[in-house]
């Protein structure tokens, strides 16, 4: 039961979902990992899709709007943002209701650049920034065999969906 609201379970469950358009750079921030590649992306911020899915899964999980809601695109503060900082600031914000990530599932969409290698990177980076345990952060990535946006390599996706667990 939870206490705060009796018609709520103790557990609530979160997903996300991000793009961005690949541009002009050397490298992509994803999942607060520097990943070099021939392309960067168009962004606001650092452009980390998988940071920006798991920040979108945490709000969304306690109905607390989305991520352009909490740092808006039109807010200069937010140019060229580590995005970390923004999962770190959605953890604060739940932790500040009584909750915390149980655990988090991320997959990255695209034809390049090959994810698995920093995979074990990227989870690190953000079991730190959730103050969780590493096998609570699974970081996973798919091609689309060639199809779509992705699979004609004009820009990268990923998906993510958290358990919130009372902290
Ligand atoms: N950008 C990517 C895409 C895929 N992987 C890894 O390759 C495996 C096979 O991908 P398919 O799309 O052909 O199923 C996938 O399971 C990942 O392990 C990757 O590392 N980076
Ligand atoms: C992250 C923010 C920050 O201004 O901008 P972008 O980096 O463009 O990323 P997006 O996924 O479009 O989310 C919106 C914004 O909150």
């Amino acid at each position: 039961m939870n206490p705060s609201n009796p018609s709520l379970p103790n557990i609530r469950i979160g997903q996300g979902f991000d793009v961005h358009a690949f541009g002009d750079g050397d490298h992509l921030m994803v999942g607060g990992v520097r990943v070099p590649h021939e392309r960067g992306v168009l962004a606001h911020s650092d452009g980390d899709v998988a940071l920006h899915a798991l920040c979108d899964a945490m709000l969304g999980a306690l109905a607390l709007g989305d991520i352009g809601r909490h740092f808006p695109p039109s807010d200069p503060q937010w140019e060229g943002a580590d995005s970390r900082a923004f999962v770190r600031h959605c953890s604060r914000l739940l932790a500040g209701q009584g909750w915390r990530v149980g655990n988090a599932d991320i997959t990255v969409i695209c034809e390049k650049p090959k994810i698995g290698p920093h995979a074990p990177a990227m989870r690190a980076a953000i079991a730190e920034d959730l103050d969780i345990a590493l096998d609570a952060v699974s970081v996973k990535a798919t091609t689309t065999e060639r199809l779509g946006f992705a699979g004609r390599g004009e820009g990268i996706a990923a998906q993510a969906v958290c358990l919130l667990v009372r902290a």
